[in-house]
């Protein structure tokens, strides 16, 4: 049976960035009595009284009802559910502090988009290794997101992910909006490691958008990255359904397409030939790919998963592939052609893709759900 929503559920959102607000707005507009999170005093003071964050969200108007509090303390008194939205390398020591004070059976939902550069982990894992709570208790949202457009209540979904499908509904239910559609999965891996993905590919796009590169190039790109994103993923145990659905490639078509995405901004400025120390002073905002490049590498090396497009970009980064040399994949030592991996290729993710696409083709022809439905 679905659980109902409770008006005036007690929740807490802790990061007040771009992310971290626009999902407090969500969960207001949804019903939820939020109370959101924020470093500074001052900040937690804008958005209260005067009802905006404008260093985050320009000229969006939050909604009347949404407080915010620089307390750790009262931000989580009485939280039923507790959504974590700050940079991913971060998160460890904020769950530290936040631990004395959550409710013995709250749910902890990740919002970021990152893995944890010392360890390799994904954001659930590092929740389930700091706090000492059932991991059914955990989830993940992840989606084509773009902080601002959603503020502005432009419509778009996203999934809310947990091992325990009952924990996905509670919060599915409260993150619900007119204009914020939530589905549900048990693919926690599929769905973190989406989000994660994405933003690496989008710093590709960014790279030769910024060397000035055309469509052909971009979706080349995008093409040829969904199929990392899927070998990947699934050698990590995730469902290739998963990548093909809203944390996938739809995280993938927005985060590639918009300007509004800092992992492509910074990819542009790569691009148009400055240096990752530039880069990294420029953008004033989170940029998750940057800090994934390397774990992820090693996490597709220790699975012998082979990600030609992330090699670049990490070369890009590094200094040693001039932006103009990325290319949407590597030729071999000997030189010779290679063959196209795709969806009827050898690789075990594309061919698990390829049986995705192929029934949700089939579904929709029969009137059947997209394989996000619950
Ligand atoms: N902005 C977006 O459109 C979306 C972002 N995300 C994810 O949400 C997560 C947060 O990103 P944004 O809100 O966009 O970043 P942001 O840069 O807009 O905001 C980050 C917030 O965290 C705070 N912060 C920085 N260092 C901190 C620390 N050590 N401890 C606590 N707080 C700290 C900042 O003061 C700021 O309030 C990222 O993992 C990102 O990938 C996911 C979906 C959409
Ligand atoms: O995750 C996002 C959209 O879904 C935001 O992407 P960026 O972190 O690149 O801005």
């Amino acid at each position: 049976m679905k659980p109902k929503v409770q008006p005036g559920t007690r929740v807490a959102v802790l990061g007040a960035g771009s992310w971290g607000t626009t999902f407090a707005k969500i969960l207001t507009d949804g019903g939820a009595d939020v109370m959101l999170w924020a470093r500074r005093p001052e900040l937690a003071k804008e958005i209260t009284e005067g009802r905006r964050n404008s260093d985050y969200l320009p000229g969006i108007n939050l909604p009347v009802g949404l407080r915010a509090t620089s307390r750790l303390d009262l931000a989580l008194h009485g939280a039923e559910q507790v959504f974590v939205s700050v940079p991913s390398q971060s998160l460890r020591e904020n769950l530290v502090s936040a631990e004395p004070y959550l409710a013995s059976n709250a749910l902890i939902v990740s919002l970021m988009k990152g893995v944890e550069r010392s360890t390799g982990l994904r954001m659930s894992e590092v929740i389930a290794e700091v706090l000492p709570i059932d991991p059914a208790r955990i989830a993940a949202i992840s989606g084509p997101n773009l902080a601002l457009e959603i503020a502005k209540e432009q419509p778009t979904a996203a999934v809310v992910s947990s091992s325990s499908l009952e924990t996905a509904q509670a919060i599915a239910m409260l993150a619900n909006t007119r204009y914020f559609r939530t589905f549900v999965n048990t693919d926690v891996i599929g769905t973190e490691f989406g989000g994660v993905l994405k933003n690496l590919i989008a710093v590709a796009i960014g790279i030769v958008d910024g060397v000035g590169y055309g469509e052909n190039t971009k979706a080349s790109i995008i093409t040829r990255g969904l199929v990392e994103m899927t070998d990947f993923a699934v050698a990590y145990g995730a469902q290739p359904e998963t990548l093909a659905g809203l944390a996938g490639l739809g995280d993938l078509i927005a985060t590639c397409q918009s300007p509004l995405s800092r992992n492509n901004t910074a990819g542009r400025l790569l691009g148009q030939g400055y240096s990752i120390a530039d880069v990294t002073k420029q953008m004033q905002q989170t940029t998750e790919g940057l800090a994934s490049v390397g774990p992820v590498l090693e996490l597709a090396k220790a699975k012998g998963v082979d990600m030609p497009i992330v090699e670049q970009v990490r070369q890009v980064l590094a200094g040693t592939l001039h932006p103009k040399d990325i290319a949407p994949h590597l030729t071999t030592d000997s030189g010779e052609p290679q063959g196209e991996r795709t969806i009827d290729g050898q690789a075990h993710g594309s061919r698990a893709l390829w049986g995705t696409f192929k029934r949700t083709f089939d579904q929709l022809r029969h009137g059947g759900r997209s394989t996000d439905g619950a």
